[in-house]
């Protein structure tokens, strides 16, 4: 009964024999280190409120999202969307042709678009022999098609870290790289309530069309250590966040549930949680931290949030 919550992984490995799972075949690309696809499946909330710390981690944490000179990917049955980071080092990485399998298409992003930000290194990303030069806080929106894809670290000693979220695509709108400056600005909150932040919203489609994928990056000010509160849930969208920007003692205290049962997990640096679309989703630092968010789902309308008074939340 236990074993069907727990999460599909597969590791791909450097050797095709080492591989244990035939369902999953070993990548043959370019990766010099494993590459992980690990598998969400959706959750009830129902379910959700029944789970202990171990079991909320295992549904809605990822634990490692950049591992050095690879690529991690999870799978979330939630919208399909997937997240994962790419640190290359001194080879390019690039999407293995067995992900193909996972996605049932010719290629990765056959039928998928995808955004990422870089939080490291400068990188350089060729799609399909167009070369983009992404530096830190610069963010590169794909679209569908692409079929060749390399990333590559300017410098090994100074890794590039591309953070990024892919979903399922019904057409081809232009690759397009944007940058913090013309990512559009949101300042909310106030130091009185510990919540001063700007939102940078580099996919919304003010900056850029895409099918369904929005992301952008929000900064919290020195002192300020919540986001979003009041919080909100959105019935109509799926939501990741990724924490970075934090010092190796620090933790974030990632608020989800319904509003009436809320949990929490805590979150350390450079670790993700994926946020149902019935899930409340805020976060309290024991520093000022960064994060990106990424949403994806039935529309592309920032603001369409059900706010949560805060006498209901419980
Ligand atoms: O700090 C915030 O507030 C946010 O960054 C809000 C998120 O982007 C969000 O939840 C959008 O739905
Ligand atoms: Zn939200």
């Amino acid at each position: 009964m236990k074993q069907q919550f727990i999460n599909k992984r597969a590791l791909f490995l450097e050797n095709t024999e080492s591989s244990t799972d035939d369902h999953f075949t070993p990548r043959t690309g370019h990766l010099d280190k494993e590459t992980i696809l690990d598998i969400r499946q959706p959750i009830h909330s129902d379910h959700a409120k029944t789970l202990d710390t171990t079991g909320l981690r295992q549904q809605f944490l990822l634990d490692t999202v950049f591992q050095p000179g690879g690529m991690t990917l999870t799978y979330s049955h939630i919208d399909r969307i997937i997240v994962g980071g790419i640190q290359p080092a001194e080879a390019p990485v690039v999407f293995s042709p067995e992900l193909g399998k996972h996605t049932g298409t010719e290629f990765f992003l056959a039928r998928r678009e995808i955004g990422l930000i870089n939080i490291g290194g400068d990188a350089v990303v060729t799609v399909d022999g167009m070369r983009f030069e992404v530096l830190r806080e610069e963010a590169l929106y794909i679209g569908a098609g692409a079929r060749d894809v390399a990333f590559e670290s300017v410098s090994a000693a100074d890794p590039a870290k591309l953070y990024f979220n892919s979903a399922p695509a019904h057409t081809s709108y232009p690759t397009r790289k944007i940058t913090l400056e013309q990512a559009s600005p949101e300042t909310l909150g106030e130091p009185k309530t510990s919540n001063r932040r700007t939102i940078y919203k580099y996919i919304v489609p003010n900056v850029l069309p895409t099918c369904q994928l929005l992301m952008g990056m929000t900064k919290l000010e020195e002192g300020s250590l919540w986001n979003t509160m009041p919080c909100h849930t959105h019935e109509r969208r799926m939501e990741v966040y990724f924490y970075f920007n934090m010092k190796s003692d620090a933790v974030v205290f990632h608020m989800l549930g319904q509003p009436q049962e809320t949990r929490h997990l805590v979150v350390r640096n450079e670790q993700a949680v994926i946020s149902p679309s019935w899930s409340i989703h805020s976060g309290v630092g024991t520093q000022a931290y960064t994060f990106i968010w990424g949403m994806v789902g039935e529309n592309q309308v920032f603001p369409d949030m059900d706010h949560v008074k805060m006498t209901e939340l419980r």
